[in-house]
């Protein structure tokens, strides 16, 4: 319900009490001064009225809360429940629904990529056997067949090994839709066991966590070097990892280096890393860079692909070929430029050259003007999207640029969680709240697709 709306059902509510003449003058200028409606929650039939300070809700509430209340029935519902509390509180209540979700929203999803499958992989040659060996574990219905568990994947960033154990996962659910399949950053694992280990009751928190992680036929661990200088973290990893290889239990793990190069984790992890296929992932060639970088085009309704010369093709695959993200960066790039360019303007190495002459001024930029158009769309500062505020209005803007970054720049949730100073389980959950609301909501849609067109 929009603000207006608000504004009109409590106004509603308010002027229709059954308030005893004395009274009315004051009881009026006291509630239209200090109170408002914050929500009308349909989940739980109750609404959220809000006042600034502690005195003000109990003058309210001590006075004039069954009037109000007696009303709010009469309006909304006789199972309605009205609860005047200060606006600090309000925030509290939301925080805590917020984190419940939160976890809600991680216990319930396999956090399955469906965007990383095996045939959007361009395999170069010396990926091969990478490729064929992911995609074998994935086909294989009984682990011990292969005897490739763990299957640990290493190499630099940016060069799809995510995009591999994504493919797994995928590929297993497609195959074997029974099988129950989880990716986890490995870094996330360790902020729940560290929330575990904060809890009142340390043990059953641990026990919840591997019990959990226990339902799970297939496991993917991306990152696993973020984790190894957290202590309580690797051994509860441990206990996982061991379940798993003991019950034939497929378990992927990647990391940016060699098992032995991980110095922090102890001898039982390494050859335990080490006991089923180790494989190295290479940077693609020159020839499988362009290929990739034409795949990434024609899947982008934005560009087209017949405006690319050759030569353009082979100056950014040549330029930014090292790493796959940078190839990913520097299209979004390239996008900005080619929507406001001619409809018949070829893409040459000249348009192409004068995009990236000044590459991290155009960077910033871009994530710079989503902050921008947001903050000004809703009336606030730039500053505040960033902030720790909780308050609502700030709340929906940062949602929303959180949600633009993902969509407009392609960031990876922990790049974006780096940007916004968030965790990534909040920006998962931030982006899921937009999700929500565009599939419900006909006239949130259009503002954000108002907002995109902008960008
Ligand atoms: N061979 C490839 N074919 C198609 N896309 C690729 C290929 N290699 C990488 N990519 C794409 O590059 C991007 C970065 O890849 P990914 O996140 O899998 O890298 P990573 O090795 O896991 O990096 P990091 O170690 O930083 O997490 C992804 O969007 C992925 O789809």
């Amino acid at each position: 319900m929009d603000v207006n709306n608000l504004i009109k059902t409590w106004k509603d509510i308010y002027s229709s009490t059954n308030i005893n003449e004395d009274w009315r003058y004051n009881f009026f200028k006291l509630i239209e001064s200090s109170s408002k409606l914050a929500e009308i929650d349909q989940k739980n039939n109750c609404i959220f009225v809000t006042v600034n300070a502690t005195f003000e809700k109990h003058i309210i509430n001590d006075n004039f809360y069954s009037f109000l209340a007696d009303s709010t029935k009469r309006k909304l519902g006789e199972n309605y429940k009205l609860k005047i509390i200060t606006e600090q509180e309000y925030e509290e209540i939301k925080e805590i629904e917020e984190k419940q979700e939160k976890i809600e929203i991680e216990i319930k999803s396999d956090s399955l990529n469906k965007r990383f499958t095996f045939d959007t992989f361009i395999v170069s040659d010396k990926n091969v056997l990478l490729y064929k060996a992911a995609m074998a574990i994935a086909l294989s219905n009984d682990s011990s067949n292969l005897n490739w568990n763990p299957f640990f994947l290493h190499g630099k960033s940016g060069l799809g090994k995510t995009h591999i154990l994504h493919s797994i996962g995928n590929e297993i659910k497609k195959n074997f839709p029974e099988k129950r399949i989880k990716y986890a950053e490995a870094k996330d694992f360790g902020d729940i066991v560290m929330r575990a280990f904060e809890s009142d009751d340390i043990n059953k928190n641990i026990q919840n966590i591997f019990n959990e992680y226990a339902k799970y036929d297939c496991l993917l661990i991306d990152d696993v070097q973020f984790i190894q200088s957290r202590k309580k973290t690797k051994e509860v990893f441990f206990n996982i990892f061991n379940f798993f290889i003991n019950n034939n239990k497929q378990i992927v793990v990647t990391s940016d280096q060699d098992p032995k190069e991980l110095k922090d984790f102890e001898e039982r992890f390494i050859t335990r890393f080490k006991g089923g296929l180790t494989v190295r992932i290479y940077p693609p060639d020159q020839k499988t860079t362009e290929e990739i970088l034409k795949l990434k085009i024609r899947k982008n309704e934005k560009l087209d692909i017949n405006k690319f010369t050759n030569e353009s093709i082979k100056w950014i695959a040549n330029n930014f070929g090292e790493n796959v993200r940078f190839l990913e960066g520097a299209l979004n790039r390239l996008i900005l430029y080619v929507i406001n360019s001619k409809n018949d303007e070829k893409i040459n190495v000249n348009f192409i050259s004068e995009v990236f002459e000044d590459l991290d001024i155009e960077e910033k930029s871009s994530f710079d003007s989503i902050i921008n158009l947001v903050a000004k769309k809703y009336g606030i500062n730039q500053k505040d999207i960033l902030s720790k505020s909780r308050k609502k209005d700030i709340i929906i803007a940062r949602n929303i640029a959180i949600f633009l970054t993902r969509e407009i720049l392609h960031y990876s949730l922990n790049d974006i969680g780096r940007k916004f100073n968030k965790d990534h389980s909040t920006i998962m959950y931030a982006i899921n709240k937009i999700d929500k609301n565009l599939n419900e909501n006909e006239e949130f849609k259009e503002v954000i697709d108002d907002l995109k067109l902008k960008l």
